[in-house]
């Protein structure tokens, strides 16, 4: 058994986290944390999560100062983040230096291209030893060798996932047309903007809209990783969870459907989190699931267009946490998420 902490757990991602990880035969739960002024400390976590219920009565405690923390968490096996960038990245050294193995869901240990966060995510990158050690886990396509050699995983982020699923394979075997820079359309549901109350999240402001458009940060991972300039279009919808998205590119001459059909099954034929469909994934599909469906379809002069569907907090986020412990303790891959 290995003993496991989540920092952030009160939050979204955090909470699907305990949800998990209660599941895992080979984990023991062990602390939950909150911020030291968190309005929720020394709360019960079932007490903020129905759904937690006679599942747990751990407590959400303090997060102890930094100077106390890398002795609390000696003990501890593995920590996950589900914190806000910048916390992440002012306490995975810490808790790196305790020993720990560190699963960031922040973008804080994502990016190599160091001038992005301060553009994107506006702090300047200060831990670059940790930021050189950080494995990119997306674990359908990341060498396992490598999540398990380093005790600093990054969680790709939720829209991330979505989109460079289906484009890393069609990039990398060079089925796309270089001249055209897909266009990636995502609707998120509003869980994928946290439980803080803000205005913009809140039931009667919700509709259906697009955002952040040309500069939100999964634009540059997204690049960063399919290898390719993107027209990235988030939109947030009225429902709860999952993210639908819809790529539209343009295929290399004399590519059909049967060489995408091919690339995408030698990708994921054996990975059981992607499944290929031969129709348009719906989101109903993923929701409370850790896959990541795709399907699609091309036109008689060379487009493409193709969907995946994710549940953010799941494949998008904890269950590809969970996911990347797996990989990197040696458990079967799918342990506590199917
Ligand atoms: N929501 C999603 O779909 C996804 C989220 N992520 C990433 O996961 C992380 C968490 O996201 P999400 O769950 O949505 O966020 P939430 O806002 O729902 O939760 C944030 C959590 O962090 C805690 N927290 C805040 N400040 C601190 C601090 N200084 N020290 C310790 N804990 C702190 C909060 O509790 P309190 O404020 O009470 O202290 C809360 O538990 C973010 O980096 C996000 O970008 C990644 C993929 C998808
Ligand atoms: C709907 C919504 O607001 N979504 C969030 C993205 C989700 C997220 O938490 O981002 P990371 O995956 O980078 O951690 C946003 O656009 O900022």
């Amino acid at each position: 058994m290995i003993k496991v902490a989540i920092i952030g757990a009160s939050g979204y991602a955090g909470a699907e986290l305990v949800s998990i990880l209660l599941k895992h035969p080979e984990v023991l739960l062990t602390k939950l944390f909150v911020s030291e002024k968190s309005e929720d400390k020394y709360k019960k976590i079932n007490s903020l999560y129905g759904s937690l219920y006679n599942k747990t009565d751990l407590i959400l405690e303090p997060l102890p100062a930094a100077e106390k923390l890398k002795d609390d968490f000696k003990a501890i096996d593995a920590v996950f983040l589900a914190t806000d960038h910048k916390v992440s990245h002012d306490i995975a050294p810490i808790l790196y230096d305790a020993g720990c193995a560190v699963f960031d869901l922040s973008g804080a240990y994502r990016l190599k291209n160091l001038s992005a966060y301060e553009k994107y995510y506006g702090f300047k990158h200060e831990n670059l030893e940790l930021l050189n050690k950080a494995v990119y886990s997306l674990c359908e396509i990341a060498s396992h060798d490598a999540i398990k050699n380093t005790r600093m995983l990054s969680i790709p982020g939720c829209y991330t996932t979505s989109a460079e699923l289906p484009l890393i394979p069609l990039c990398r075997e060079k089925l796309l047309d270089a001249d055209f820079a897909p266009v990636i359309n995502s609707v998120s549901g509003v869980s994928g903007a946290g439980r803080k109350a803000k205005l913009s999240n809140s039931f009667c402001e919700v509709s259906l809209n697009a955002y952040n458009i040309f500069k939100h940060r999964h634009l540059p991972e997204i690049e960063e990783y399919a290898g390719t300039k993107v027209i990235f279009n988030p939109h947030l919808g009225s429902f709860k969870r999952g993210i639908l998205t819809t790529i539209t590119a343009k295929l290399s001459a004399g590519v059909d459907a049967s060489n995408v059909l091919s690339v995408f099954l030698k990708y994921y034929e054996n990975k059981p989190l992607v499944r290929i469909k031969n129709e348009l994934p719906k989101l109903q599909d993923v929701i409370n699931q850790p896959y990541c469906d795709i399907g699609f379809t091309v036109s008689e002069d060379g487009y493409i267009v193709i969907c995946s569907a994710i549940d953010n907090l799941q494949k998008g986020a904890a269950a590809q946490a969970v996911q990347t412990l797996n990989l990197h303790f040696d458990f079967n891959e799918t342990t506590a998420l199917i």
